[in-house]
């Protein structure tokens, strides 16, 4: 939130409508909140709000897309005030519409005219997901409901109150990195829409975990978060997981049984490893998709059910629609909110609070006495390069954890392999260095373009390969969405300063 999070002053609400009566109506939501308010501040004009947006803080930005000329402009809106919440309004409501707001930066979407009620309500959804909740306890998953379910996990439903703020959210999520609370900053916004989000990311970076904090933030907490895992089963089982089947459907379906959509009717179906399914199962995947309705595997009945899809990939989806693995039109399709989890090297901010929560919870469980690390066994876990991710460093702790106790973990009772210089991942980076080392030839410093400079091409290059589609770009680049709107923000800030001799 802007620069009132987690305190009790009172929220700062900018409306921008260029209907001066439309907009004195929509400032009467402030009397709706039950969060105190500020005296709402008006603009009819974009020139005003966008210089206020710049330089003073905001909470809540009501905007009317009609006034700014249309959801592609509220980008600029976005990245001046990337802490605020953003209600987009609009007389010419549409899903697409909707959507494009939403990933131009809105929180959400009303269409015109709306009740004060119905704005309130949103506001106070979200301003109660920025608000800190408590350190969650360790979550409860229900076991695998038969040998074949063991790639489909349900979570139990809460037992209680389902209007009880997120069960555990973000929280899980840990990462105090730029990059990781870009994500959740995405995640937020993403969490009350019905699109399909799309993870991307390499193995073990947190794919499973984001999926349950988009739930968890979602109206659809009460219902189920249901993980198939499609690179856990043989691919000709996939289907019967999802869909289910009825008894006497092949050898062995001696009763009739649900799939993963049916568990994740009214909650989210979270489609692990979505690249491993075969390009038939795709088409029905797709059909699915666009109609809401299947049939369990040798029925003839069509069922319909209302589950919200997110899905992950650790393969690049577009090379694989390049190569014929992946229908384009289903990408299309899912490819509507897309996340992408850099890996652990690249965001070294994180390695250390994810090493001391992965520390603090494993003494805990396995009851041993580890305050934190020692110098040395610090800066090797710092500097290693973590090729498998936050699941290899989870791994690594607990394993030091149970084999060994003390107050600190010290450098000997790191694994060889990463205690080892020369091990696999650094050898590679040293190795790369020296190479371009000794084979750059010696160039005038005046020659070199700044790393700013050639990262601009490269989106450029990028965001016209697809016509200017900014999420089409971030994924074949593998960043997300939001780096574009801030690389190219800090461009304009770039050009707006003089000239250094
Ligand atoms: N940001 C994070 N904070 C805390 N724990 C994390 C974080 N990211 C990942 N983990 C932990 O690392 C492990 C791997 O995470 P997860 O299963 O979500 O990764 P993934 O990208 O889905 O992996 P895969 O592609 O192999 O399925 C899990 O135990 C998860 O709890």
């Amino acid at each position: 939130m802007g620069s009132n999070e987690g305190n009790a002053l009172p929220v700062i609400v900018r409306v921008l409508d260029a209907s001066a009566s439309e907009a004195a109506r929509t400032s009467a939501v402030c009397a709706k909140l039950s969060h105190s308010c500020t005296d709402p501040i008006l603009y009819t004009e974009s020139a005003s709000c966008l210089q206020d947006l710049a330089d003073k803080s905001t909470d809540i930005l009501v905007i009317d897309l009609e006034t700014i000329g249309g959801d592609e402009a509220l980008e600029a809106y976005a990245v001046r005030c990337p802490k605020a919440v953003i209600l987009a309004v609009s007389s010419r409501g549409s899903v697409s519409r909707a959507v494009s707001a939403m990933r131009a930066g809105a929180h959400d979407f009303l269409t015109k005219p709306f009740s004060l009620d119905a704005l309130a309500s949103k506001i106070t959804f979200q301003l109660e997901q920025r608000r800190p909740v408590p350190a969650p306890a360790a979550p409860a998953r229900s076991e695998p409901q038969d040998f074949r379910s063991a790639s489909v996990i349900s979570d139990p439903l809460p037992a209680s109150n389902p209007v009880d703020p997120a069960p555990e959210g973000m929280n899980r999520l840990v990462g105090h990195s730029a990059q990781m609370r870009d994500i959740h900053d995405q995640i937020r916004r993403m969490a009350p829409s019905q699109a399909p989000v799309f993870i991307t990311g390499e193995s073990g970076t947190g794919k499973e975990l984001c999926a349950k904090a988009v739930h968890d933030l979602s109206e659809r907490r009460p219902s189920r978060f249901v993980t198939l895992n499609c690179a856990a089963i043989p691919r000709d089982l996939i289907e019967s997981e999802i869909f289910g089947y009825v008894r006497g459907a092949f050898t062995g379906a001696v009763d009739n049984r649900a799939g993963a959509a049916e568990q994740a009717d009214g909650g989210t179906l979270f489609l692990d490893e979505i690249g491993e399914m075969d390009l038939l199962l795709q088409s029905k995947l797709l059909r699915f998709l666009q109609t809401g309705t299947f049939q369990r595997l040798g029925d003839t009945q069509s069922r319909k059910v209302d589950a919200r899809i997110i899905c992950a990939t650790n393969r690049n989806p577009v090379a694989e629609i390049s190569a014929g693995r992946f229908r384009e039109d289903l990408y299309y399709r899912l490819h509507v909110l897309p996340i992408h989890l850099p890996p652990l090297r690249e965001r070294r901010d994180d390695i250390l609070p994810l090493a001391e929560t992965f520390l603090e919870r494993y003494s805990k469980e396995e009851r041993r006495g580890f305050k934190g690390f020692d110098a040395d066994a610090e800066a090797r876990i710092v500097s290693y390069g973590w090729p498998g991710n936050v699941r290899q460093l989870e791994n690594t702790i607990r394993q030091m954890v149970v084999m060994n106790d003390g107050a600190a973990i010290t450098f000997d009772m790191l694994p060889m392999v990463i205690r080892d210089q020369s091990s696999r991942p650094n050898a590679i980076i040293d190795l790369s260095r020296e190479r371009s080392r000794t084979a750059a030839p010696s160039r005038p410093f005046g020659s070199i373009e700044p790393l700013w400079a050639q990262e601009r091409r490269i989106i450029e290059d990028a965001l016209d390969a697809f016509d200017g589609n900014i999420a089409m770009a971030a994924a074949a680049l593998e960043i997300s969405p939001s780096t574009i709107y801030r690389k190219r923000q800090s461009w304009t800030e770039r050009s707006l300063l003089p000239l250094m001799s």
